[in-house]
């Protein structure tokens, strides 16, 4: 079982460190997920990785299997998720390169099945707080401690705590129009994955942050050219040595510290329909999802 989930974005393809390493073709209810999961350990903690696109960078976003990723990394004993990705930055002040951890996003994508739920089975999670404020802390810390161990010819790069992430569609980039409206929304940085992946997560109790790495400043910036990909991916490659270490450092405190969160329990009080009225075929899709201690247990006793 693995405690601690990370899905690797653009330009992280695998996480370095683990130990005991192992490859699972994992079958869910909605096919197989974008790859092998890949398990190990990183410093005893146990880990499974990920990498959203495919290795090899396959998939468009809106091919992304969300659910079969989710559902997956649930199956492999997921309790935490750490989400590594590229994003174009939507303020001066968060310069390419600098990272950032979102406390909100936007759902802006038209395509993509966004819930376990539907077909006999109906649940309500709220996603007022889509991001766990541990993980989120887990991850800045983690950022400290890999900031002070950066060495000389590292550029000093900043954090920025909280802010709102929007998921669009993709795989075009924003119009400039878009850009500069996305701005006045208010939100922060703009990507093409982490909705649906974070309401699943939620669907799946498990705790999930993003740690969101700046690659370009989109297409508003006045003074900069508009995002190419292969700006973007030459960026992220430049982060990406910081990203590993920093997620290395999250998973060691999450490991040690293995905090409670809302997530853990978000269909407590969100699941409308009882298990033993959902059909057999749904009620194999839904029972993964639910923890130990809530209704399967009570269901079941
Ligand atoms: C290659 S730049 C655009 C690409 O990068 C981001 O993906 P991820 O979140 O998986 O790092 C963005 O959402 C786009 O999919
Ligand atoms: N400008 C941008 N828009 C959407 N996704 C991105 N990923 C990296 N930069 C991006």
């Amino acid at each position: 079982m693995a405690l601690i989930g990370v899905i690797g974005g653009s330009g992280l393809y695998e996480m370095q460190g683990l130990d005991n390493v192992r490859e699972h073709r994992v079958e869910t209810p909605f096919g197989a997920p974008s790859d092998a999961i890949v398990t190990g350990e990183l410093q005893g903690v146990p880990v499974a990785f990920l990498a959203r696109h495919g290795r090899g960078h396959r998939l468009i976003p809106s091919e992304v299997p969300y659910r079969a990723n989710i559902h997956a990394l649930r199956q492999l004993g997921v309790r935490y998720i750490l989400s590594l990705s590229a994003v174009g930055s939507l303020r001066e002040e968060v310069r390419p390169l600098d990272m950032l951890i979102p406390d909100q996003f936007i759902d802006m994508t038209r395509r993509r099945e966004s819930s376990f739920f539907g077909d006999g089975a109906v649940a309500h999670v709220s996603m007022a707080d889509p991001v766990c404020a541990r993980v989120a802390d887990c991850l800045a810390r983690g950022f400290g401690i890999a900031q002070g161990e950066a060495t000389q010819g590292d550029q000093p790069i900043a954090l920025h705590r909280g802010g709102s992430y929007v998921c669009i569609e993709g795989p075009q980039f924003s119009t400039r129009a878009e850009s500069h409206w996305f701005r006045a929304m208010g939100a922060s940085v703009i990507g093409m994955t982490n909705m649906p992946e974070a309401k699943l997560a939620r669907e799946a109790q498990i705790a999930y942050g993003t740690l969101a790495m700046a690659t370009d400043y989109d297409c508003w910036h006045p003074r900069e050219a508009a995002v190419t990909a292969e700006t973007a991916i030459a960026n992220l490659q430049q982060n990406a040595a910081r990203a590993q270490r920093i997620a290395a450092e999250a998973i060691r405190l999450l490991g040690e510290e293995q905090p409670q969160s809302d997530a853990h329990t978000a269909l407590a009080s969100a699941l409308v329909t009882p298990l033993e009225a959902m059909s057999q075929e749904k009620a194999a899709v839904i029972k993964p999802l639910l923890a130990p201690t809530d209704r399967v247990e009570e269901l079941e006793s």
